[in-house]
């Protein structure tokens, strides 16, 4: 099987409910989506796929695009997998391999909690063919006023009903200008589906700043805490730290 991938990296989850964990990630090429705030999606595949030689080190050896899984297993082993909790699944987008993921999933052992699948929420059949095989989905769900897309709820909704039989929650990165009734939307959507899924609110980071003020941040959670119980304001905090 030939995996398109961007990088192989270990660091510290650096978003959302596993923040601190150690994991190893795996970043596969394409994305379905056009974010404007995007600071990961490449517009062409990279020839190249970047394994950092040692975490945190910034040096990088190159390994030949496509991959294969067994070179992907040898990667894993080199960056001693055993002491990750987990291994990240992301992007771009990697639900647009859930071919792939089907047969690169089972080969990928030896972590501590298995497989953590980061994901834009859109491609509810795509997810519905690999759900049996991961552990863990932190889904976006994308509003219009951060991402500059087209309204996505439907598909949300539908996504969220299948990633909730796992461990899941819902990320929504936000910006000054995210609108009261966007977070509602949100926490809406969340109750109607499945009302115990923590909802993390992640701030726009760009150029290393967060782009919304304290005030409306802490505005914006209290509007979802009026509807769901688990509501939570989290940074990147990778970026915080220099880390990949
Ligand atoms: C790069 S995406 C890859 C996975 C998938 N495509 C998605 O959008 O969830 C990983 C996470 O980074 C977030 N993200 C990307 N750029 C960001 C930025 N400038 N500020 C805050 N979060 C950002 C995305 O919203 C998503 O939650
Ligand atoms: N440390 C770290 N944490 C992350 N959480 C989500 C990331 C992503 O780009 O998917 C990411 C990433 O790129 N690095
Ligand atoms: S869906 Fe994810 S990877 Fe794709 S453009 Fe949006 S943030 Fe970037
Ligand atoms: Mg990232």
């Amino acid at each position: 099987m030939a995996v398109p991938v961007t990088e192989i990296f270990s660091s510290v989850q650096g978003e959302g409910l596993l923040v601190g964990r150690r994991q190893i990630f795996i970043r596969l090429y394409g994305c379905n989506l056009r974010c404007s705030y995007c600071d990961t999606v490449l517009t062409e595949e990279p020839a190249f796929c970047r394994v950092e030689t040692a975490p945190g080190c910034g040096i990088f050896e190159y390994l030949p695009n496509p991959l294969g899984i067994e070179e992907i297993v040898k990667v894993l082993e080199g960056l001693a997998v055993g002491l990750h909790h987990s291994i990240s699944l992301t992007g771009g987008e990697p639900l647009l391999h859930s071919n792939i993921i089907r047969e690169l999933a089972p080969a990928l052992r030896g972590s501590r909690r298995g497989i953590y699948l980061e994901t834009n929420g859109t491609l509810p059949d795509e997810l519905s063919r690999v759900i049996d095989l991961v552990d863990m989905v932190a889904m976006d769900f994308k509003l219009p006023s951060v991402s500059g897309l087209p309204p996505l709820w439907s598909k949300h909704g539908r996504f969220l009903e299948i990633a909730a039989t796992k461990e899941t929650y819902v990320k929504v990165v936000v910006a000054e200008q995210t609108p009261s009734r966007e977070i509602e939307m949100a926490a809406g959507l969340i109750k109607s589906t499945a009302p115990g899924v923590p909802l993390v609110i992640q701030p726009l980071t760009t150029k290393g700043a967060m782009g919304i003020s304290p005030a409306r941040l802490s505005l914006l959670q209290r509007q979802a805490l009026k509807v769901l119980d688990d509501v939570r304001v989290i940074p990147q905090t990778h970026k915080l730290m220099g880390m990949l």
